[in-house]
């Protein structure tokens, strides 16, 4: 694949995050391989769902692929530099510069305003915030104004609102979304899918999501099913109704 388009930068559909032949399996967890050499690539400026039964490896999957966790074996690679067997600091420096993440319980901290959640990051990293990004990014998720509430004034989905705006200060090409809609009501949900959407479409920020909503998933360009720490499915242009099939098949294993 042209991994350069003719002014130098990665081409849109270039692999940001690559997964070949991943195999990981956990001390205590009885010689299961959550992940049973998995192999799969996300692309830059796409939108990818990770479903699959409870147990399957979707956690797993985004740990290993974001850096947080090491493979047995196989090899990760994030924007074309292998991370698996990259030490700290070094991994922890990848992981701040490329990636972003967005949770099911939105991991701010209550006693911080929005605008200091956003920030903090960086501030942690040691890097200098930019700021006017930073308003620029609050403002994109519809909370321009609300920078100085604490998180406990907002609701659920004003919350991963914040998050998403967190994820998004430090401009990372790939952002970890594991079920990000998973405490929110239906129409909190969709707007935070929305705003994932926009994200990927306006800044050309990867998105991989884990959700086990198909609804969820029809908002991604591709979603790929693990069953038994393998990829077993995988489809394009999803709807809720295929997503839901092939869910039912998956399961039916
Ligand atoms: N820290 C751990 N220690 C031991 N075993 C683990 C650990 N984390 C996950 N596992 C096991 O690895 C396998 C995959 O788990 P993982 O959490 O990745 O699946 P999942 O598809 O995300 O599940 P869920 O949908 O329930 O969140 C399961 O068999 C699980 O029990």
């Amino acid at each position: 694949m042209d991994m350069q388009n003719t002014i130098g930068y990665p081409a849109r559909d270039a692999e940001v995050v690559e997964l070949v032949d991943v195999v990981k399996t956990y001390p205590d967890g009885a010689g299961v391989r959550a992940l049973d050499g998995v192999s799969v690539a996300f692309g830059r400026g796409t939108f990818s769902a990770v479903m699959g039964p409870s147990g399957s490896g979707k956690s797993t999957l985004l740990h290993c692929a974001a850096g947080l966790d090491r493979p047995d074996s196989g090899r990760v690679m994030l924007a074309g530099r292998e991370i698996g067997t990259l030490r700290e600091p070094a991994l922890t420096k990848e992981r701040r510069r490329r990636v972003g993440f967005v949770f099911q319980s939105y991991n701010l901290l209550d006693a911080l305003s929005v605008w200091h959640n956003v920030l903090l990051p960086q501030r942690l990293a040691g890097v200098r915030p930019d700021q006017r990004w930073a308003r620029e990014v609050i403002a994109r998720v519809g909370l321009k104004g609300r920078e100085n509430d604490r998180p406990g004034q907002l609701s659920g989905g004003q919350k991963q609102r914040v998050a998403l705006a967190r994820a998004l200060a430090a401009r990372p090409e790939v952002i970890f979304a594991d079920e990000p809609t998973g405490a929110l009501d239906l129409a909190s949900g969709r707007e935070v899918l929305g705003l994932l959407r926009e994200v990927v479409d306006s800044l050309g920020t990867a998105v991989v999501m884990v959700t086990h909503d198909p609804a969820a998933a029809a908002w991604a360009d591709r979603v790929v099913f693990l069953a038994d720490g393998r990829m077993v499915d995988e489809l394009a242009d999803p709807t809720a109704e295929k997503v839901a099939e092939r869910m039912m098949a998956v399961s039916a294993r």
